[in-house]
C-alpha cells in the first residue's frame, strides 16, 4: 500500500508528479471583471499557463464556466434572470465569445482551442463516455486544448437545480482519465475554516479526507454570476479524489498560479486522493468477463441507474436469472431484456429472491441478518 505524504512539500510533489491528465477548472468570478464582461486578458494569461504545462507533454483540458457572465456582459444585462430559457439562450450567447477568446489566446501560442460541450448524461453511459474520451485523447493528439464547458442549451434536468455545475463536470471529466490532477480556480485564495470574510478564518493547506467537519467550512451566499459555490466544489473534490485523483483549489486572479503549483509552491488548498478509491474496482468491473448471472429491472430502476447515478435498490429488482453467490458480477436489464449495466452484487441469487421487489428496511427481517441498503451500490456498478 502506498504510504500517505508526510508533509505538504512532499505531498504537493506526489500529487504534481503523478499527474499525466491536468484538469483546469475555472469560475466565472476569475472569468469576468467587475464591469461583469468577459476577462480577455486573463483568458490569455491562463492559455500561456495551459501551454506550458502541455509542452511538459501532459494531457491538458480546461473546463470553463463564464458562458452566462459573458453573455449577461454582451447583452448589458445586469442581474441573472431565473427563467431556465433565458438563462440557456444567455449561455449560448456567450459561449460563442467564451471560445473565441481562448482560440485566440491559444492560437498565438501555436495551439487551438477545441470546444466541447459535454452533459453529465453524456459521461454516465459507457458507450457516451469511451467517444468523448476518446474524442479527448484525440485533441491532445493533435496538440490542440479540449476547452470544455456544460452544454448549457441542453443539459436541462441539470440546469433546473443546480444551472451548471462545472465543479462536478470536471471531476466527472477527470473520471475519464488516468493519473489525473483537478485543479479548480476560483476567486478564493482556497478553502478557509470559515468564511473568508472572516478575519480569524485561516486557509487549509492540505486535506487529508473530506468529511462532515471540512465540508461544513463550505458559507455560501448566492452571487449574480456564478452558481456554485465551495459546496459544489468540496461535493466536486470527493468525487474526483474518491477515483483517485487529487484536487487542488487555488486563487485564478494569481497569474502565476497555474505555474506556482506546478513548482511545488504551497498555494490554495490540496485535497489528497482516497487511498482506497474505487476507480480500480469500477474498471474491473466493465472488464470482466465472467457472469455470475443476472438482474430483471422494473423502468423505474432502470431510469435511476441510467439517468440518475443511483444504486439499485430492492424494490426495483422484478426477477433474477442463474445462481450466483453474493459478491458476483451481474448484468442489470431493463425491462426490455437490454443490459444496461454491470456490478456487483451485494446478495446470492438465493437471497435477491427472496428481497426482491422489497423497500430496502425489510431487508434484515425478510433474511434474518443484518444487511445492505441496496443490492448493488452505485460505486460497484458500470453503466453498459
Ligand atoms: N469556507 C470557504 N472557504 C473559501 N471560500 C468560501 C468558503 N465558503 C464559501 N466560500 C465562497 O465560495 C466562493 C467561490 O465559489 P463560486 O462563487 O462558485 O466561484 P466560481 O465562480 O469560481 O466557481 C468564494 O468567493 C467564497 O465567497
Ligand atoms: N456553464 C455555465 C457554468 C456555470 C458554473 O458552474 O459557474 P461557476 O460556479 O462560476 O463555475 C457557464 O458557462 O456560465
Amino acid at each position: 500500500m502506498n504510504q500517505r505524504p508526510t508533509t505538504s512539500v512532499q505531498a504537493r510533489r506526489d500529487a504534481i508528479d503523478g499527474a499525466q491528465c491536468v484538469v483546469v477548472k475555472v469560475g466565472t468570478r476569475v472569468l469576468t471583471g467587475p464591469d461583469g464582461k468577459l476577462d480577455r486578458r486573463r483568458i490569455d494569461v491562463l492559455s500561456g499557463a495551459l501551454c506550458r504545462i502541455a509542452d511538459t507533454g501532459r494531457q491538458v483540458l480546461m473546463v470553463s464556466s463564464g458562458a452566462v457572465g459573458a453573455g449577461l456582459g454582451k447583452l448589458g444585462l445586469e442581474h441573472r434572470p431565473t427563467g431556465l430559457s433565458q438563462l440557456q439562450a444567455i449561455a449560448a450567447i456567450g459561449q460563442t465569445d467564451l471560445i473565441q477568446a481562448y482560440e485566440t489566446a491559444l492560437s498565438a501560442q501555436g495551439r487551438h482551442a477545441a470546444q466541447v460541450l459535454l452533459t453529465a448524461a453524456d459521461l454516465r453511459r459507457r458507450k457516451g463516455y469511451l467517444n468523448v474520451r476518446n474524442a479527448l485523447r484525440q485533441i491532445h493528439a493533435f496538440g490542440a486544448i479540449a476547452v470544455i464547458n456544460e452544454n448549457d442549451s441542453v443539459a436541462v434536468s441539470e440546469l433546473k437545480t443546480t444551472f451548471g455545475d462545472n465543479d462536478r463536470l470536471a471531476a466527472q471529466v477527470a473520471g475519464l482519465l488516468v493519473d489525473a490532477i483537478v485543479i479548480i480556480l476560483s476567486d478564493i485564495e482556497g478553502l478557509f475554516d470559515g468564511h473568508p470574510n472572516d478575519k480569524a478564518s485561516r486557509r487549509i493547506d492540505v486535506v487529508d479526507s473530506i468529511d462532515e467537519t471540512v465540508l461544513g467550512f463550505a458559507d455560501d451566499k448566492k452571487s449574480n454570476s456564478s452558481k456554485g459555490g465551495m459546496a459544489s466544489k468540496l461535493k466536486a473534490a470527493e468525487l474526483a479524489t474518491s477515483h483517485g485523483h487529487p484536487v487542488i483549489i487555488a486563487p485564478g486572479r494569481d497569474d502565476d498560479v497555474l505555474d506556482k503549483i506546478f513548482a511545488g509552491e504551497p498555494i490554495g488548498t490540496l485535497f489528497l486522493p482516497l487511498e482506497n478509491n474505487i476507480r480500480g474496482r469500477r474498471r474491473w468491473i466493465g472488464a470482466a468477463a465472467h457472469l455470475g448471472g443476472s438482474l430483471q429491472l422494473d423502468a423505474g430502476a432502470a431510469n435511476a441507474l441510467i439517468n440518475r447515478g443511483s444504486s439499485l435498490l430492492a424494490v426495483g429488482v422484478t426477477g433474477v436469472v442463474g445462481s450466483f453467490g453474493a459478491g458476483s458480477i451481474v448484468a442489470m436489464l431493463d425491462p426490455d431484456g437490454k443490459e444496461i449495466a454491470r456490478g456487483l452484487c451485494n446478495y446470492r441469487s438465493s437471497d435477491v429472491l427472496k428481497i426482491l421487489g422489497q423497500p430496502s428496511d425489510r431487508i434484515s427481517d425478510l433474511l434474518g441478518k443484518s444487511s445492505y441498503e441496496n443490492v448493488v451500490h452505485r460505486d460497484n456498478l458500470v453503466l453498459s
